[in-house]
């Protein structure tokens, strides 16, 4: 019996653990917090759940508009009139998560998944040593899978006490709505909080290092986002540094590096992460690391030492729960002598949970401009979609990539609310070379957002003249 030893219980790790037990192989896997990783208890399912809270508070915030009022007293506006209770909003956050990280237990121990908690480090390529609750044992392995993550990274001027200075993870402990929080760090995680606690009221500062927020996005997309920011009022310090960051009494106090200081009564560390391959016998053990400690991989998911496999974030590869699971499958297909195909990282689809979404996939402008090829874009202002106007959405666009002549679609962008769900019928077009014209020859719903996509496809009939762009909606 071949035995496949996983380290790391997130989705680069549980994913592939349910691989190997599927293809019949013994699977021990380990973690040393809880099943479901960071992914499920820290970071992508709590974030998301606190978000969509906030994607509530969002639409009453904007319900005046359509014609709701709320008898508070003397204030008219709705949003004022509801309390948010952090305590149950966290609580319940919390709770959701457990019952994630609960359920693929479960399903991991169905499938017959040997699973121990505790702490793990290669000894050598082919044997790991696991320490749990003052024991040690060593487990012979065949294979190895290193799906260990990151970890948030600090500095050590503005050290997080779980109290007022936090990181991503510590925000939970919180029982009151901060009086105003200070996200250092404009990254997607950044953007994310700003937007959610902006949403939930509180007075949000944001320390911005670039031009504009979300310097990985789409840079349409993230002048969309700043000036919604700006808008609803929230202080961004653009091209500013944050180099320190202490506790006065009830206040934090972040120091600039341009000698600026900025108060708040909390402070959000959003400024990346490291990953997890310290002290863990990766270099013994044969495994190449880049510069920025990232384990080293190929397209199937194979690091520099013979039968090691690694997956997730601890690759540096791509930071998405969807990426990790997948390269931990391939993983174990292709050790395991199954039909693989190597990682494509060609049509994968992220998004932002801001208000609003931005939605992204395949070929971005950065790619296209490094490349040199010739691609013919359009971009449609969502203000003129029917339904876009029936729910009060004024901000976002659709934007789509296609390549001359053939007119198959490369890529796109969506800035939406909800624009995750939007984006799937573009990644279908990407992934499955799906020309523009087969594109707007189906139907869509009539009045939806998705008619604005297809709506951007029509426009790129004419797709031989890469200057097609801009033009506005014509949908009425
Ligand atoms: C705030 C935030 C929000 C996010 N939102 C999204 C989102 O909406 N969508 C999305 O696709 N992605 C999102 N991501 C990214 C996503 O969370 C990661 O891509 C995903 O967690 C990667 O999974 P992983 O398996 O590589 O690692 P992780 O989920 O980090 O799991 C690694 C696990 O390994 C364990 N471990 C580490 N070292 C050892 C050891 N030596 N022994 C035993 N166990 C060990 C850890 O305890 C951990 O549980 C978000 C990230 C952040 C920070
Ligand atoms: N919705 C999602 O899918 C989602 C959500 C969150 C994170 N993620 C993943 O996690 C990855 C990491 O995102 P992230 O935002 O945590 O990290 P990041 O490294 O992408 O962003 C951190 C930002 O902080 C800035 N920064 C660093 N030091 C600073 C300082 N001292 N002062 C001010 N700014 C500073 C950096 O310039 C950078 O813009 C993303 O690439 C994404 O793939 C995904």
């Amino acid at each position: 019996m071949t035995r496949v030893v996983i380290i790391g219980g997130g989705p680069g790790g549980y994913e592939a653990a349910l691989v190997g037990a599927q293809l019949g192989v013994e699977v021990t896997l380990v973690e040393a917090t809880g099943m479901g990783g960071a992914a499920v208890l820290t970071d992508c399912v709590p974030s998301k759940t606190l978000i969509a809270t906030a994607e509530v508070m969002t639409m009453i915030e904007n319900s005046a508009e359509l014609g709701l009022k709320i008898f508070s007293g003397e204030d008219e506006n709705v949003a004022s009139s509801v309390h948010v209770d952090l305590a149950a909003l966290n609580q319940r956050v919390l709770a959701l998560a457990k019952a994630q990280s609960d359920s693929i237990r479960a399903k991991l121990d169905r499938s017959g998944v040997r699973v121990i908690h505790g702490w793990a480090r290669l000894d050598g390529p082919q044997a790991v040593i696991v320490e749990a609750e003052g024991t040690s044992e060593r487990i012979e392995a065949d294979i190895v899978l290193l799906a260990v993550g990151t970890t948030p990274r600090e500095l050590d001027t503005a050290k997080c006490d779980g109290e007022r200075i936090l990181n991503w993870k510590q925000v939970y402990n919180l029982c009151e709505l901060p009086e105003k929080l200070i996200v250092v760090g404009s990254g997607v995680t950044g953007a994310e909080f700003a937007s959610a606690y902006d949403a939930l009221g509180v007075d949000v500062v944001l320390i911005s290092s670039r031009d504009q927020v979300l310097p990985g996005e789409d840079s349409d997309a993230a002048g969309v986002l700043q000036a919604v920011f700006e808008r609803k009022g929230m202080e961004i310090y653009s091209r500013s540094r944050a180099v320190a960051a202490r506790r006065e009494g009830d206040e934090v106090v972040v120091s600039l590096e341009d000698g600026r200081e900025v108060r708040g009564s909390h402070c959000l560390m959003a400024v990346g992460s490291i990953p997890n391959t310290v002290g863990i016998g990766l270099a013994e053990a044969g495994i190449e690391l880049a510069p920025s400690g990232h384990i080293q991989v190929d397209r199937v998911s194979r690091t520099t030492a013979r039968g090691v496999y690694a997956a997730g974030d601890c690759t540096g590869v791509f930071a998405l729960a969807s990426v990790a699971a997948m390269q931990g499958r391939i993983a174990m297909w292709h050790s395991l002598g199954d039909a693989v195909q190597p990682l494509e990282l060609g049509s994968v689809s992220s998004n932002v949970f801001t208000a609003p979404e931005i939605a992204t996939v395949g070929m971005t402008q950065k790619q296209i401009d490094a490349s040199g090829l010739k691609v013919a874009k359009v971009t449609l202002p969502l203000a003129g979609n029917a339904r876009a106007k029936m729910k009060g959405f004024t901000d976002g666009f659709v934007k789509l990539y296609c390549l001359p002549v053939t007119g198959i679609i490369v890529g796109g962008v969506v800035v939406a609310p909800q624009a995750s769900e939007l984006i799937h019928s573009i990644s279908l077009a990407v992934a499955e070379k799906i020309t523009v014209d087969d594109f707007s020859d189906d139907f869509t719903v009539y009045p939806s957002m998705s008619g604005s996509i297809a709506e951007a496809a029509r426009m790129l009939h004419l797709h031989s003249h890469p200057e097609a762009e801009n033009a506005s909606n014509t949908q009425v």
